[in-house]
């Protein structure tokens, strides 16, 4: 890690792979203008004073996409340095409940399969959560809540 990542902007994201009942995760893709503009993501974002992470993904989720989900289990935790930037990402395993997704904050969304991932290009923090998402699935023999 650089030196001088202390003095970057610091944001607290929480991230939520949201599975359906066809095993499929939901993806977004980042708008064009604004940071990692175009890169594919699991929806999420910036943790508000006073809220846990597991209330910021249920509004986050609520807020960019209009549906309910359930939020489970702790995935991983994952603190990476852009150039511009350090994010600390905080993932929970979630199920969707209930409502249509929809882009309400980002340019598209889609649901894919975990050998479909490869296909989308994520932000480079991303690579670990994939990574996470293929060994639970190896450990526990089924994808979530399975
Ligand atoms: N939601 C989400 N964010 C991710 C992922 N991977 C990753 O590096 N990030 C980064 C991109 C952003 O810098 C940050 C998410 O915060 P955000 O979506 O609220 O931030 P933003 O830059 O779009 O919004 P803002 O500061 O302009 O309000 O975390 C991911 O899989 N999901
Ligand atoms: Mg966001």
């Amino acid at each position: 890690m650089s030196q001088t990542s202390s003095l970057l902007p610091h944001k607290i994201i929480g991230v939520a792979v949201i599975w359906n009942d066809q095993e499929q995760i939901l993806i977004d893709r980042r708008r064009p203008e604004g940071s990692m503009g175009g890169l594919w993501e699991f929806p999420g974002g910036k943790i508000e004073s006073g809220e846990t992470i597991p209330e910021c993904i249920l509004r986050e989720i609520d807020e960019e996409l209009g549906i309910e989900i359930e939020v489970g289990e702790h995935l991983i935790t994952i603190d990476h340095t852009y150039t511009h930037l350090r994010v600390t990402l905080t993932v929970h395993q979630c199920r969707h409940l209930t409502g249509v997704p929809q882009a309400l904050e980002c340019d598209e969304i889609r649901w894919v399969n975990l050998e479909e991932l490869d296909q989308f290009a994520f932000p480079k923090a991303n690579f670990q959560i994939i990574a996470a998402l293929r060994q639970s699935k190896e450990v526990k023999g089924s994808n979530f809540f399975g």
